[in-house]
């Protein structure tokens, strides 16, 4: 951890005193930094664009060869130039075409209709020179489906549109100022044959198709961006909104707890907990997910370049479930964290707004979150039949350890009898499990009942998928509890912070069975008696963990110049920094345009009535 002095954002003028009321948090230092090294497991990838994800995946090794330094060398801009204005999500419709002309043995690149365009790829809009375009192959007289071609879009000498090519950037977002999201219209423009990416599938120069991967390998590059994104993008921003918004509730103190006390430090009311703990305790379980995720991942991924595919259906499921359930859980988490601090919240110089807009891309980008939901939900109806099959035949493949509860042994009932049993991480999990198998059961049975009563497939799952939808998620969120306790586990060295982590692994698998208390009565495997339990459980957690709330978010060790709020400094000045740096806004440090034009003017004619 850095030490205070090199915290204080630059600029900052008056004293670098601490304030008294975050140092008083700080008694326990040594636990934080101990957390903090208990954190940096390699979690933080340095992401690569979206391109160089891409030719890594699915380029063979002379093409990555031969691009790859290039992106590395700032010698070409990339980008990844798959979503177009018909089609993001549905990839088997995307309009693009590339033709192979035997001929010249080149590839011809075309938008046939508008909707063809490409249209929201980043550093599009004015910065890239070349482009991996994701387009329907043709060849040998037949469609291939979704190829990638690697696109020259802009002179590397005066940075035009190349020839064939229209191009411009999609206009203001929500957030984002900062990237150029574009557009891209080809019209019959020529790359070399060498320019298909050919890990997977290759065009022979008389045009014949060779396919070395399977239907899916195409999509590989989605599943490494999902992963990537979690832990080095998604994460570090809910991380960020629970620094600054704790940070800030041990400084503000707003009304009495008793009418003879000084006004309490907000963070000292049990609704400021509910609000802040819940968010920082799924920050520590998404991170020990993704590291266990990107362990999975680089074993899986390794396999599957060298043509092993038999890790892609779970860590697809893997990838788009964490990949859905953390953005939607941070997004949730950072507005949650805004709200609360209150009026100071809502300015942009806390440095929340941006937070949230910007996760609030990331339930959309890379799969939009509903239909990366039903990817699991299709994943865990395949595992739950593969469970029902007769015990004669043999299953396609081993049930995958992400749904091993499947088949683990259920309880009817749970077994707490007081509210200390919901600290029990094997109760907890069980419970999940045992949610989670319900469901899933349950969505595959609605959707039994309609095949048999006639449905054809397609419309018996769109009229169940809501029901596979809750499904997906309660078994995302038994994920994350699970991989919580097995990270745990490996913290029984450190005992000091193994306890203070396992209150969080507790205030989260509860904090979930109380906000879905419905999915654990339907069957009474809960009583309303034990959800009173679980509560007085989460309550008393919320207690427990207020005395190292500040050292739990410094554990994440983002300096003051990366959090960028006057609210969440590490000396906790925050007064101080909002009225100084207020007086920074260009509405403060130019002349006033309306006064001229529109005040003085409309004072003027006011006088002249009186
Ligand atoms: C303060 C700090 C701020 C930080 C700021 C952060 C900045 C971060 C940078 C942001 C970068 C953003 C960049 C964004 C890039 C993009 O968005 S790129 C475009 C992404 N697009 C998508 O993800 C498209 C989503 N849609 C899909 O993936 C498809 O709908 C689908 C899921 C592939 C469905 O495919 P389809 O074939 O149409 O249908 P199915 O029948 O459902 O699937 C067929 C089988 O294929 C399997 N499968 C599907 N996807 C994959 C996959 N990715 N990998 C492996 N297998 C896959 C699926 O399971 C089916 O298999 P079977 O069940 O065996 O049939
Ligand atoms: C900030 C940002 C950056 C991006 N960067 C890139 C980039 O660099 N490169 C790139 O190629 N793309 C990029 N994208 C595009 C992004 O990948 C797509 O927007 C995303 O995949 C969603 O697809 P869509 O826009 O077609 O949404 P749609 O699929 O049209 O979603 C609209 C609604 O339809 C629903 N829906 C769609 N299909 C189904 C279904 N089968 N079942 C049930 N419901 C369904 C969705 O749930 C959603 O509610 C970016 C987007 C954003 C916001």
């Amino acid at each position: 951890m850095g030490s205070p002095v090199h915290r204080v954002s630059l600029g900052d003028t008056w004293s670098r005193q601490m304030h008294p009321d975050i140092e008083s948090e700080r008694s326990m230092k040594q636990v934080g930094e101990k957390i903090s090294r208990a954190l940096s497991g390699d979690v933080a990838l340095n992401i690569h664009r979206v391109f160089v994800r891409a030719l890594r995946s699915l380029g063979s090794e002379e093409q990555i060869a031969k691009w790859d330094p290039l992106c590395k060398n700032i010698q070409i801009i990339a980008t990844y130039a798959q979503t177009e204005l018909g089609h993001g999500t549905y990839l088997q419709g995307l309009e693009t075409e590339a033709t192979y002309d035997a001929a010249t043995q080149e590839f011809v690149i075309h938008s046939p209709t508008l909707t063809a365009t490409k249209w929201w790829p980043g550093d599009l809009g004015r910065s890239a020179t070349h482009a991996l375009v994701q387009a329907q192959l043709i060849c040998s007289g037949a469609r291939r489906g979704m190829h990638a071609f690697i696109v020259p879009i802009r002179s590397l000498q005066d940075h035009t549109p190349l020839p064939g090519i229209i191009i411009g950037d999609i206009g203001p977002k929500m957030d984002f100022d900062q990237t150029d999201n574009g557009f891209l219209q080809l019209n019959h423009v020529r790359v070399p044959r060498e320019n298909m990416l050919s890990r997977f599938a290759q065009v022979l120069p008389d045009g014949t198709y060779v396919k070395l991967g399977t239907a899916q390998s195409n999509y590989l590059p989605m599943v490494v961006v999902r992963v990537e994104l979690l832990s080095g993008e998604i994460l570090p921003i809910l991380q960020k909104a629970c620094v600054i918004a704790m940070r800030y509730s041990v400084i503000r103190r707003q009304s009495r707890l008793r009418p003879s006390d000084p006004e309490a430090k907000v963070l000292d009311y049990q609704t400021q907990q509910q609000k802040l703990f819940p968010q920082l305790a799924i920050s520590y379980a998404f991170h020990f997910l993704a590291v266990s995720l990107l362990e999975f991942f680089q074993h899986s991924y390794t396999a599957i370049l060298n043509q092993d595919f038999s890790f892609l259906p779970e860590l697809h499921a893997l990838s788009t479930g964490m990949k859905a359930m953390m953005s939607e859980f941070c997004t949730q988490g950072a507005e949650m964290c805004r709200r609360a601090c209150g009026g100071h919240g809502y300015s942009k110089l806390s440095g929340l707004p941006s937070l949230v807009t910007k996760l609030s891309a990331s339930c959309t980008y890379e799969g939009e979150n509903t239909v990366l939901y039903l990817q699991v939900a299709r994943f865990l109806v395949k595992s739950y039949l593969q469970t029902q099959m007769s015990p004669g035949s043999t299953p396609q493949r081993s049930l995958s350890p992400s749904v091993a509860y499947l088949t683990a042994p259920d309880l009817a009932r749970c077994p707490a009898q007081r509210a200390a049993d919901f600290l029990c991480p094997e109760l907890y999990t069980t419970a999940w499990a045992h949610v989670a198998v319900r469901l899933i059961k349950d969505s595959v049975q609605h959707l039994q009942t309609l095949t048999q009563s006639g449905a054809d497939q397609h419309e018996a799952w769109n009229q169940t998928t809501v029901i596979h939808l809750q499904a997906a998620k309660v078994h995302c969120y038994y994920v994350t509890v699970k991989g919580f306790t097995e990270a745990l586990e490996k913290l029984e060295n450190e005992p000091a912070i193994q306890q203070v982590l396992k209150r969080l692994c507790d205030l989260h698998a509860i904090h979930g069975i109380l906000t879905n208390s419905g999915d654990f009565l339907h069957d009474a495997f809960l009583s309303g008696a034990q959800v009173d339990m679980a509560r007085t459980a989460y309550l008393d957690l919320l207690r427990l963990i207020r005395k190292d709330a500040i050292l739990l978010t410094d554990a994440f060790d983002f300096t003051d110049q990366c959090l960028n709020s006057a609210l969440g400094c590490y000396d906790g000045n925050v007064y101080e920094r909002l009225f100084q740096w207020a007086q920074k806004s260009p509405t403060n440090t130019q002349e006033n345009p309306a006064y001229e034009e529109y005040i003085r003017p409309l004072l003027q004619s006011w006088r002249s009535k009186l």
